[in-house]
């Protein structure tokens, strides 16, 4: 994946062969600038790799419409970035909704659903609240709710407790590791060793490229992502 033109070049990944099967929880880790959000941003269709493929299930993504790369992204992906992206005029259940609202969800099974997901996340108690309301944790959970209202087949999360003080962290932690129990597929980049230790498999990137690969724990079979070159 390159960025820019020819008078700044970044080849932010390059030669990057990655299969995450169905069910496996991926942490990506590596220093500051080194291709873990590109990776991720190639994933989740919101960057088009300048070169190779990039496969969710049995579809190729980066080849697809902005139009079909969308609704891709509302019905089959989750996703959780550390500042949250929570709309602060909503409370707890309406954020966790909306996005199935928006997927064309009767209202009734969407907030049914919501509730469902507060309650999983340990906040049914908060589900009226502003997120001005809730501590940075709280908030992480809840946008971790929302990115399970479509029933995703993979989350994808961006330093996800970058903006957390560590019980918060711990909060979230928790959840990731019940997620992985639960068989949801998880791809997180992180900074935190905690969170890449409750994962399956950890992938070490340096200057775009893969410099470690550690499975931690056999999980399910059945592709689910396929980089190809
Ligand atoms: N839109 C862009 N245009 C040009 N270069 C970019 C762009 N986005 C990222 N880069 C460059 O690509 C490289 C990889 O960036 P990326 O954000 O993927 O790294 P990262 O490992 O996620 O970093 P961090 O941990 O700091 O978030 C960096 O050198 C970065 O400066």
């Amino acid at each position: 994946m390159l960025y820019g033109d020819e008078h700044a070049l970044v080849r932010a990944v390059d030669e990057v062969d990655l299969n995450v099967p169905a069910g496996q929880s991926l942490a990506v880790m590596g220093p500051s600038g080194c291709g873990k959000s590109t990776l991720l941003y190639l994933l989740g269709g919101l960057q088009r790799p300048t070169d190779g493929q990039v496969w969710l299930a049995d579809r190729r993504i980066d080849t697809m419409s902005e139009r079909a790369l969308a609704r891709l992204r509302r019905d089959s992906l989750g996703f959780v970035f550390q500042s949250f992206h929570l709309m602060d005029e909503l409370t707890a259940v309406e954020n966790v909704e909306l996005a199935a609202l928006l997927a064309g969800q009767s209202p009734g099974r969407a907030r049914k659903r919501a509730m469902y997901l507060l309650d999983r996340v340990g906040l049914a108690d908060r589900a009226t609240h502003l997120p001005a309301a809730l501590s940075g944790g709280q908030r992480q959970r809840v946008a971790i709710a929302r990115a399970l209202s479509n029933e995703p087949l993979v989350v994808l999360a961006d330093e996800p407790t970058g903006n957390l003080d560590s019980s918060a962290t711990l909060d979230v932690l928790r959840l990731f590791e019940e997620l992985r129990t639960a068989g949801q597929t998880l791809v997180v980049v992180t900074h935190d060793p905690r969170i890449a230790a409750v994962a399956d498999r950890v992938i070490a990137m340096r200057d775009g490229a893969f410099v470690d690969d550690s499975r931690l724990a056999g999980t399910a079979s059945g592709t689910l992502y396929d980089g190809r070159r």
